[in-house]
């Protein structure tokens, strides 16, 4: 697998779009499993809920067209999916903050098959640093200030909110380039650093509104 590269290819590709590809590939991903050689759109978009001409729309960035009657062919589709999303490639990435969510995401075997793999985290608590964590070695954080050209440019951001900005800074004044913000901080980075923000409670907060308001 080539490392150290962050995957370019797919920034002219609208968001949602690029959201719901991973989607499509984990049910992908079930139906091989189940044995499925072909699956059409409409079962796609039916499994989904999303409109089959959305599907169609979303799956023809890969460069994969469905067969008349049949659909797609799950194996190629897969295939193409994982390329085009990138993540057949491996990205390094450090992490910063190894409490409690970041330790989830050490122990998260997951990352590795989406194309990110944790090479390194770093914390200022001395009852951390220094111990190993799902495999990976805890650094003090000046540790990574010391360490000129390492070439990694991703990095995962998990230290308490009141941290959040000075720590991006420093992120950023040490060569990272891509910052997966967990913290509920909107961090404020010069415009070239891609910024993603990422929140579990964004979506509960949906959840309890559907649940809600839904007809008893
Ligand atoms: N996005 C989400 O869905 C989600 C979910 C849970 C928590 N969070 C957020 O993630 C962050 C971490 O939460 P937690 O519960 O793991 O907190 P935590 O207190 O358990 O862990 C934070 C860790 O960061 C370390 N730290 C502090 N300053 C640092 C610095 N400058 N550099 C490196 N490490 C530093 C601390 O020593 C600690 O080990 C918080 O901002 C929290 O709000 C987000």
């Amino acid at each position: 697998m080539e490392t150290g590269s962050i995957k370019k290819k797919n920034y002219a590709v609208p968001e949602p779009a690029l959201r719901r590809m991973p989607c499509y590939l984990a049910y992908l991903k079930l139906e091989h499993r189940k044995g499925s050689q072909y699956v059409s759109s409409t079962l796609i978009a039916r499994d989904n809920g999303v409109d089959p001409t959305q599907v169609t729309k979303d799956l023809s960035y890969t460069g994969i067209t469905g067969k008349t009657r049949v659909g797609y062919e799950v194996e190629p589709l897969i295939d193409a999916l994982e390329d085009f999303l990138g993540f057949r490639e491996m990205d390094e990435a450090y992490l910063f903050g190894a409490g409690s969510l970041g330790t989830a995401l050490l122990h998260d075997h997951g990352l590795v098959q989406y194309g990110l793999k944790i090479s390194t985290a770093f914390d200022v608590d001395p009852n951390v640093t220094g111990k190993e964590i799902g495999g990976v070695h805890i650094h003090h954080i000046d540790e990574f200030i010391q360490r000129k050209d390492h070439g990694v440019r991703i990095g995962i951001l998990t230290v308490p909110a009141q941290n959040a900005q000075e720590a991006a800074q420093m992120m950023v004044e040490n060569g990272i380039q891509a910052i997966w913000n967990f913290t509920p901080v909107r961090i404020a980075v010069p415009e070239h650093i891609v910024v993603q923000n990422t929140s579990l409670y964004a979506h509960l907060a949906v959840m309890f509104n559907r649940l809600n308001s839904s007809p008893e």
